[in-house]
């Protein structure tokens, strides 16, 4: 872990596109009952069989919040409307607010691990977003000015009139009980339901056509890239575009990104309701890039567009290790990336091709590393220097891990594997986390920068 850290102090990193505020509630029994008290336990199972992918009125998300309590499935919906927005700021008091969006809170995270230079860039940087940021001289946002690049500090760099995308998240824990009706429903997993913010302000994933131009320059200044919020996306605009436009805008991106040099880039991938968008991300974006880092839930959630919806509906049933492992073969390869990374409460999983250059030792301490972090920031709260890493190294890994270990080894015997090197480590999991929102996102920021340092040393 250490030589990882000291690597890290020369790396750059550029991060695009979705930077929001995290609003966070820590749901106990009381509010779960109150809502069903509220809205009816017919009323939402009703809901809840009807399964709505967006947010159109408070039922439609207190019938999907139950649906994730009671899966304990890490999940995401769009919310679509102003009145029902109101109506979470009427309803709820928030506990905590934190950056949030894989930019922000990776941007932070390498920042404060002393990357030599962290470019964040958003479409929109309100100032209450601005004053989110860590305020440290290597996590710099990118403006033009006098036709020229310049990297800037957030807070010298914010616009007073760029509104602030506020996500409402509701951290959810294991053993907490509630009745439905006669049911009496136990959160099996601990994890986060996600009010995915989606005003048409906030939808246009796209760097600025000013900015535009510099993407090459940028891609020079740093090792890689790590790509996001292609969720956010609409499948129309009151403008006559459309989620085409915007997709062939983000693959000119990456092109433009790798010009003046062959830098990897991430993808991390986050929950599309959407069947149509979702597929549209992955066919133009999956294939362009070397490596993308996902949930359990969003890699069924892939396999489910591609045509496995039987193994995609195994994956969010029964969390068994050989569908995970199978689904992971699949999009390797359909989709041909480099390396898959895919995160589970219990455990982590590399899948890459069997010519990788790294080993799979080299593999496994890449995937130690992302663990690591995130134990760091489960127990912590936040990673604010390289110290608080320590912190994580210190939680075991978790009890069920050596089962883990066991049934993958019996999946690889039983499976045609030869053509792939496949890893997995169980993670370090923290018994009460501070939250778990972003804990995939720092699994996966440390996992790709750590990949990166290990291709590095290869050279
Ligand atoms: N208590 C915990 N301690 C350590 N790691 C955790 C804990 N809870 C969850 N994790 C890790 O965080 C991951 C969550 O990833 P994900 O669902 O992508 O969250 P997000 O998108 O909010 O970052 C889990 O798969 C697991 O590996
Ligand atoms: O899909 P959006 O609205 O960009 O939001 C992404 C969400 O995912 C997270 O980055 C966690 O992975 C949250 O912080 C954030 O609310
Ligand atoms: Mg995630």
């Amino acid at each position: 872990m250490m030589e990882f850290l000291k690597d890290f102090q020369k790396m750059g990193m550029y991060l695009a596109y979705n930077v929001n505020v995290d609003a966070i509630v820590y749901l106990n029994e009381k509010h779960i009952e109150s809502l069903i008290k509220e809205f009816g336990a017919e009323n939402i199972k009703k809901r809840m069989d009807e399964y709505p992918r967006e947010i159109n009125e408070p039922l439609d998300f207190v019938a999907r919040l139950v649906h994730a309590l009671k899966t304990g499935k890490p999940q995401a919906v769009p919310l679509v409307s102003y009145e029902t927005d109101k109506w979470f700021n009427s309803r709820f008091k928030y506990d905590i607010e934190r950056i949030g969006g894989q930019v922000g809170i990776i941007a932070n995270l390498l920042a404060n691990l002393n990357f030599n230079r962290v470019i964040a860039y958003s479409p929109l940087l309100g100032k209450k977003q601005a004053e989110m940021f860590v305020n440290k001289d290597n996590l710099l946002y990118p403006v033009v000015e006098n036709g020229k690049l310049v990297l800037k500090k957030p807070l010298e760099a914010y616009r007073e009139s760029d509104p602030v995308k506020i996500n409402r998240i509701f951290e959810f824990r294991a053993g907490t009980k509630f009745k439905l009706g006669d049911e009496t429903i136990e959160v099996p997993y601990s994890g986060r339901f996600i009010v995915a913010c989606r005003f048409e302000d906030f939808a246009r994933i796209e760097t600025s056509p000013e900015l535009k131009p510099y993407l090459p320059e940028i891609g020079e200044m740093v090792d890689g890239a790590i790509l996001s919020g292609y969720q956010g996306l609409r499948k129309y605009y009151s403008d006559g575009k459309d989620a085409n436009y915007y997709l062939r805008k983000a693959k000119e991106d990456i092109k433009l990104l790798r010009k003046k040099k062959d830098i990897k880039i991430h993808v991390e991938f986050a929950s599309i309701q959407d069947r149509e968008l979702r597929k549209k991300v992955i066919y133009n974006i999956f294939p362009l890039v070397d490596s993308v880092g996902m949930d359990e839930a969003e890699i069924a959630h892939i396999l489910s567009v591609l045509g496995y919806r039987e193994l995609s509906d195994r994956i969010f049933t029964y969390n068994r290790i050989e569908d995970a492992v199978l689904g992971a073969k699949i999009l390797l390869d359909e989709l041909n990336l480099e390396i898959l990374q895919v995160h589970t409460i219990y455990y982590l999983m590399y899948i890459t091709h069997n010519d990788n250059p790294l080993t799979e030792e080299e593999l496994r301490k890449s995937l130690e590393v992302g663990t690591a972090l995130a134990a760091a920031r489960a127990s912590l709260g936040d990673i604010k220097s390289p110290e608080d890493v320590k912190v994580g190294l210190k939680v075991p890994f978790n009890e069920k891990g050596e089962y883990v270990k066991l049934r993958f080894e019996e999946a690889k015997a039983k499976m045609r594997t030869r053509e792939y090197k496949i890893v997995i480590i169980p993670t370090r999991l923290v018994k009460n986390p501070v939250s778990t929102v972003g804990l995939g996102d720092t699994i996966s920021a440390g996992a790709f920068a750590s990949y990166l340092s290990l291709l590095g040393r290869k050279e």
